[in-house]
């Protein structure tokens, strides 16, 4: 019997790790295997699911739905060779179009001993009702469409007025959306509802070149004053970005740092570590990422930074 792959979609920030972690801490006893795909060269998405599971693997420094698509295959044979898992989650990147990664599933010879299962897409509601540009953009829409089930994520308080959002989705041929109510299905129910229509033969239309990142370390803790002006000075350039971050002012505490959109966060973070880890991602149009290491380096990591 074939192993069911499922891949997770959705734009940057939409909620992808969130819903795997939720998914792999109510596994129920399930055996899965997760493959993550970050963008830059630091694995935040590998570190923030380890907690919930041993059995994750990070893709780095690329696109699974382009350059990597090698090592996604790689690292599929090598689960399939270690281990005995009843199921295997990959996360896309923000960035990747699924279309891409569909096509490298299609490898016969993995085909037999693991196949595409479902696709899912998570969407995120908040974005979509503060950017309402989000619906004509071609990533967003490729995401959407290669999709087999949609779950919505960051509800606004009010489900009702989810009314206008559900029902332009179901426009566009999408409309199996669960989860209005903020709730997620389990696992086994997620598996099978794919359509197995895949065209090997489909291209990518999207702009790889769209995005570009910046990815930063210091090995000391910074000011966090500093951090909080210099974070809201970049934001406006910035669709999303993460990292470990110590503070100065916070002595022992190791924090998470999340950027989607103008929303920022800090939450205390399991991996323990000296220093910051900084991922930062932006369209080439409005993100220079020269000029930003160069802020951050100037306002961070001088004497009186
Ligand atoms: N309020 C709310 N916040 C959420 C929800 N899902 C995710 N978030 C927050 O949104 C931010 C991004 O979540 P992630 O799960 O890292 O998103 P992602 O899609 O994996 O992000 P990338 O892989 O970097 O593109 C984090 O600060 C999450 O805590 C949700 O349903 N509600």
């Amino acid at each position: 019997m074939t192993v069911p792959i499922l891949l997770i979609t959705g734009f940057l920030g939409a909620g992808k790790t969130s819903f795997i972690n939720e998914m792999l801490r109510d596994a129920g006893g399930m055996r899965i295997a997760a493959i993550v795909n970050d963008f830059g060269s630091i694995n935040i998405d590998a570190a923030l699911l380890e907690t919930a599971s041993d059995d994750v693997i990070g893709l780095k420094n690329g696109c699974i739905c382009c350059s990597l698509q090698g090592d996604l295959l790689r690292t599929l044979r090598q689960i399939l060779r270690q281990g005995d898992p009843q199921l295997i989650v990959i996360e896309a990147s923000g960035i990747a179009d699924p279309q891409g990664i569909v096509t490298a599933l299609m490898d016969p010879v993995l085909w037999q001993a693991a196949t595409l299962d479902t696709i899912l897409c998570i969407v995120d509601a908040e974005d979509l009702s503060t950017n309402p540009d989000r619906w004509q953009d071609p990533l967003w829409q490729a995401q959407i469409a290669s999709a087999d089930i949609i779950q919505l994520s960051k509800l606004p308080p009010k489900s009702a007025s989810l009314a206008p959002l559900t029902a332009r989705l179901a426009a566009m041929g999408k409309p199996a959306v669960f989860g209005q109510d903020g709730s997620t299905l389990a696992v086994r129910d997620l598996i099978g509802r794919g359509t197995h229509r895949r065209d090997p033969g489909q291209r990518s239309l999207i702009d790889s070149g769209r995005f570009t990142s910046l990815e930063w370390s210091c090995e000391t803790p910074v000011s966090m004053p500093r951090f909080q002006r210099l974070i809201g000075a970049l934001s406006g350039q910035l669709l999303r970005a993460k990292g470990f971050l110590t503070f100065r002012e916070k002595p022992g505490e190791h924090l998470l740092f999340q950027l989607v959109g103008r929303r920022a966060s800090l939450a205390p973070s399991e991996r323990k570590q000296n220093g910051c880890q900084l991922v930062l991602i932006g369209e080439k149009s409005d993100f220079d990422p020269d000029a930003a290491e160069q802020r951050l380096n100037t306002e961070l990591l001088t004497p009186s930074g």
